[in-house]
């Protein structure tokens, strides 16, 4: 079964010339790696923004881990998010004055059955942080007192507690030099193979691909319509 299916979405930002999306049909299959790529303002982060079901479609078909969207309550929708999905945003999104400790285990606190698989969530949080290159000690230390590249990879690791079976990521190595952003790809990709995650990543940055089982570009799966400026 796919992870990841959409089948004719439609969606338009609100606004009587708002940008609109259309994708007639895409696939992720369980444990696949894919590179979504498109110049900035193609709809990128509006196409993940209906995956994680933050914003729901006008009309057609987003199904994760084989639930269809449009049939779960808001509520619900959290819900199946905070099981399923790691979400990794272009601004980390870190709750500045928690601990990275606080940090990794927050999705947990929606999602009781991923709290389940991450067995003792602590003693997991401190395995990804060392296996992700954060120093000893890093649990108890404010997300704020830590380098950018240090905040990604609590980033990665809140994504990857408990497991869930797709990792979505916007541009989150954009903050990083050439260098930094290499290694943080390989710790990520290790650890997500480790897990068989599926991982969902934007860029606009095509030289990633090679890393990725497949590179697909918004233009060739969804059709925009942008507003005049
Ligand atoms: N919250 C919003 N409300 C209204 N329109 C929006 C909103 N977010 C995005 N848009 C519209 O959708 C268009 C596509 O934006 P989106 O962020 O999806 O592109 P992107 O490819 O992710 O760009 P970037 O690479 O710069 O992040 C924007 O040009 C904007 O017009």
């Amino acid at each position: 079964m796919p992870i990841l299916t959409l089948k004719d979405v439609r969606f338009r930002w609100p606004g009587r010339r708002g940008f609109s999306l259309s994708i007639p049909g895409f696939d992720m299959a369980a444990g696949e790696t894919i590179l979504l790529l498109g110049e900035s303002g193609s709809g990128k982060s509006t196409l993940l923004s209906l995956v994680c079901g933050t914003i729901a479609a006008d009309a057609g078909m987003v199904r994760v881990a084989g639930t269809d969207l449009a049939t779960l309550s808001g509520r619900h929708r959290d819900r199946l998010r905070a099981e399923r999905i790691g979400v990794i945003f272009q601004q980390f999104n870190l709750l500045p004055f928690g601990t990275v400790a606080d940090n990794i285990l927050l999705p947990l606190r929606f999602a009781p059955d991923r709290k389940r698989r991450a067995t003792d969530a602590r003693d997991t949080a401190g395995s990804l942080c060392r296996a992700l290159g954060l120093p000893d000690g890093v649990m108890a230390a404010k997300a704020a007192t830590l380098s950018v590249g240090q905040q990604q990879r609590v980033a990665v690791a809140r994504a990857l507690i408990g497991q869930p079976p797709l990792i979505v990521a916007d541009e989150p190595t954009s903050a990083l030099d050439a260098g930094s952003q290499a290694a943080f790809l390989d710790l990520m990709f290790a650890q997500v193979a480790a897990a068989g995650t599926s991982l969902l990543m934007v860029s606009h940055d095509p030289r990633l691909g090679e890393r990725f089982d497949r590179v697909v570009r918004i233009e060739d799966i969804a059709t925009v319509e942008r507003p005049a400026v």
